[in-house]
């Protein structure tokens, strides 16, 4: 069998299941997600039988979307026109409730915290719970538990399975030998199976003012930006984030919990962990006596890999925390924080050494360095900003958002990870948003430091993903357990998963293309860009779109042979543009400013941008190189169909080089479909086909993949660069800048020699962004 020869049939659907052209173009132009309307942001709303609910909900659409509106729970019977409720209406009155139900603009604060004092979350029974979050896909698993009391609440949440195991064990005993030996195989499995936990929901977001007490002001921010509905991870995590103990119905977990979210791309995690952070600073100043001043403390870090995702959520921060005096602020070099410590290791890290024991290997030690280096080089006037910095009076901040290497710089003085000295004690949250990226060995090391650095015992932990491998998983069980250790403190780690992990969203059309060799590609990325280009391989791709390649010399080099495909009376080509990490944060705001202004219509990239990135309306995306993992796919994809928005398409290309690779992204699309409904209707775009001509990756394969990307592609590669060039003309241009290059070298060495002196710096090996995750 020639794979090649199977793989140039494409992955054409069956024109039998195509729509008439005309009409698929109308489908397709309604349902943009640039289009517009307000989203439905719910992507799953399962139809799930019980007697108790009466009416049953049907699913309305094949990605189990409910798109009409309809609402769990008694509060929301009538939400299929939205647009004119006042969520944060007080709910219809229980008779079994003691919600407060007047509420004035006008009452004061000590009115409204007795108020607060007096609400009690409406507890929904636990079969309407059950239903609830099976329906959204919801899953709530304890993943470590050292308490008694939470190992009762264990008991409680495998209480009907226990039960009928204390029934069977009875029976059991009257059994003969060989039943005796089969229970106790049951009991072990039992005993390694983790326990499923079903708190309460929030089916609506009135309910986090009315219920949940959260601040008048906070509740106002969250309705001026239009949320109507909530999300799956909002329905899941707010009410287990603001009060554990009262939707868990276990008094003790009041006191926190650790956890982690793992819920689609574009699902409202954002701020989904910004609520709760936001509150608890606000809930922590009801605490101050009267006549004492209001201090902003630094109570919350959010940790983000990338600068232009920690900028996203900061505005996301302050919008939400305009007018209750919380500041949101973005961790900048120069900024005092209110840190203790610096001089020498504290008690607590001599002790806790062992806590961060994932050492880098050496080459990635290097990687670090030339981090470093370049990150040093800059920021303008370091040494001379760190001389002055103990006379800059502390910033003002409640919640910090950072990404790892800035915020290390602060606490170690000189920037090196051996050397980080400072603690912030006042921080009681560490919020780490992409963290299974954050956690992947290319951060690791500059993650744990931080979390080092956070000595206060209650510091809850909370990690943020679309995609999460178990040996992330793995490993914060473990630091979780050793920290509690060392502080003799126990909280549960909670893990929340929404729908099938690690798949991309179900909204979003998938395309593989295979297109051979690397002219193919340009080709491919032509026709699709082309105006009319044919529908016969699905719907085609309009912008604003966002091209990924695997490496910086890459982006550019397609940049620049796109620049001019955008004819001038639409634009020309001020609408295509690039952004990767060796462009400076000045000009990485411009050009995202322009894509989000609908300026620039394609945005060229690196991963820099796969992970995070919130624009509402891309309409598409096209993986030009393959992603390094499964993971990557799921996060690139995802920058399209955001909130649940319908018509986003994923295109992937692959040629010959690739073929060794794409078996994991074509698992993830025929996950993703299958989650859709997809598969049954014959739409899916993987076929079966497909899947089982194409390779399995090797283990080893994918490591290496990850960690460089497909090998050819990098710099010295024979499919580094992207032109439409022949070999010979490429040859002259090469010839032609390499005698330029000389020349100038040999100038330099001439003048060099003059002065006597030299020196050289490192240089980076090639023009790469942080690459691949696991999968
Ligand atoms: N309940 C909601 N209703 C409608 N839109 C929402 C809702 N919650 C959040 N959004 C919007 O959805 C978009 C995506 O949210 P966000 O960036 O937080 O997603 P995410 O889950 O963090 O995605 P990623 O995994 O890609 O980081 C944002 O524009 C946000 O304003």
């Amino acid at each position: 069998m020639d794979i090649l020869k199977i793989l140039t049939r494409g992955t054409k659907p069956n024109p039998k299941n195509q729509p008439v052209k005309d009409s698929a173009a109308a489908a397709t132009a309604t349902k943009l997600p640039s289009a517009g309307a307000v989203p439905h942001p719910q992507l799953f709303n399962d139809p799930v039988s019980s007697s108790s609910r009466g009416k049953k909900r049907k699913r309305k659409n094949k990605g189990g979307g409910d798109k009409d509106g309809e609402e769990d729970g008694q509060n929301n019977e009538d939400e299929g026109d939205l647009s004119d409720v006042d969520f944060f209406a007080p709910p219809k009155p229980k008779t079994e409730t003691t919600v407060q139900q007047q509420h004035t603009a006008e009452e004061d604060g000590e009115q409204e915290k007795k108020k607060n004092k007096k609400r009690k979350v409406k507890m929904l029974d636990e079969d309407e719970c059950k239903q609830i979050l099976r329906s959204h896909r919801l899953k709530f698993t304890l993943l470590s538990a050292s308490t008694p009391s939470v190992l009762e609440l264990e008991a409680q949440a495998d209480g009907e399975g226990k039960k009928e195991e204390k029934k069977s064990k009875k029976k059991s005993k009257k059994d003969s030998e060989e039943s005796k030996e089969k229970e106790k195989e049951k009991d072990t499995n039992k005993k390694g199976k983790l326990a499923q936990l079903w708190p309460q929901p929030l089916t609506a977001f009135g309910q986090l003012k009315y219920d949940y007490g959260i601040n008048q002001t906070l509740a106002d921010n969250i309705t001026r930006q239009g949320f109507k509905v909530p999300t799956e991870v909002q329905m899941g995590a707010l009410p287990l984030l603001l009060q554990p103990g009262t939707v868990l119905g276990n008094k003790e977990m009041e006191k926190g919990v650790d956890f982690l979210a793992v819920a689609p791309t574009g699902s409202g995690k954002t701020i989904t962990f910004l609520i709760p952070a936001i509150e608890r600073v606000l809930k922590a100043r009801e605490e101050v006596k009267e006549g004492q001043e209001i201090k902003n403390e630094l109570r919350a870090i959010v940790v983000a890999p990338t600068r232009e995702l920690a900028n996203q959520i900061v505005n996301e921060g302050r919008k939400l925390a305009t007018g209750a005096g919380v500041r949101v602020v973005l961790m900048k070099r120069g900024l005092r924080l209110q840190a203790e410590g610096g001089e020498e290791k504290t008690e607590a890290e001599e002790e806790d050494s062992d806590f961060e024991d994932d050492e880098k290997p050496e080459e990635e030690q290097e990687e670090d360095e030339e981090e470093e280096e370049k990150e040093d080089n800059d920021e303008e006037d370091g040494d001379d900003k760190k001389k002055d910095q103990k006379e800059r009076p502390l910033a003002r901040v409640d919640i910090l958002v950072t990404t790892p290497k800035i915020l290390l710089n602060f606490l170690s003085d000189d920037g090196k990870l051996t050397n980080s000295k400072k603690t912030l004690p006042t921080v009681r949250s560490l919020i780490l948003d992409e963290a299974d990226v954050l956690l992947d060995p290319i951060f690791r090391k500059q993650t744990m430091a931080i979390w080092k650095s956070c000595v206060h015992p209650d510091v809850a932990l909370t990690c943020w993903s679309a995609t999460m491998a178990s040996n992330i998983e793995a490993l914060v069980t473990k630091h979780l357990s050793k920290r509690a250790k060392h502080f003799n403190i126990s909280r549960p780690l909670i893990r929340l998963v929404v729908g099938l992990k690690d798949t991309a969203v179900p909204n979003v059309t998938h395309k593989l293309i295979y297109t051979a060799t690397e002219q193919g590609k340009l080709l491919a990325l032509r026709q699709l860009l082309h105006p009319a280009s044919s529908s016969d391989s699905g719907p085609p791709l309009r912008p604003p779109f966002i091209v990924f390649t695997q490496t910086i010399d890459r982006a550019k080099a397609l940049h620049k042979e796109l620049q001019y495909d955008i004819p001038l009376e639409a634009g020309g080509s001020a609408r295509i543009a690039v952004l990767h990490s060796s462009l400076s944060d000045q000009i990485r705001s411009k050009i995202m400013a322009k894509f989000r202004s609908g300026e620039v219509w394609v945005l060229i990239t690196t991963d820099v941008l796969a992970r995070g990135m919130d624009f509402a309306g891309v309409n598409g995306v096209v993986n030009y190189d393959v992603p390094t993992s499964a993971a990557g796919y799921v996060h690139r994809a995802g920058r399209t169909g955001r909130a649940g928005r319908e018509g986003g398409v994923a295109v992937t290309f692959y040629t010959k080089e690739d073929i060794p690779f794409v078996k994991s992204v074509a698992n993830v699309i025929a996950a993703s479909e299958k989650q859709a409904g997809k598969l049954a209707s014959g739409e899916e775009s993987v076929k079966k086909w497909l899947l089982d001509a194409l390779p399995k990756v090797a283990k080893e394969d994918k490591r290496k993949l990850k960690v460089r990307g497909v090998e050819a592609r990098r710099a010295g590669g024979k499919e580094a660069g992207i032109t439409t060039q022949s070999s010979w003309e490429r040859r002259r241009e090469n010839n032609k800048r390499q005698a330029i290059e000389a020349s100038k070298r040999r100038k330099r060495l001439a003048q060099q020699a003059e002065k006597q002196g030299g020196g050289g710096g490192k240089k980076k090996e090639d023009g790469e962004e942080w690459g691949g995750l696991d999968d």
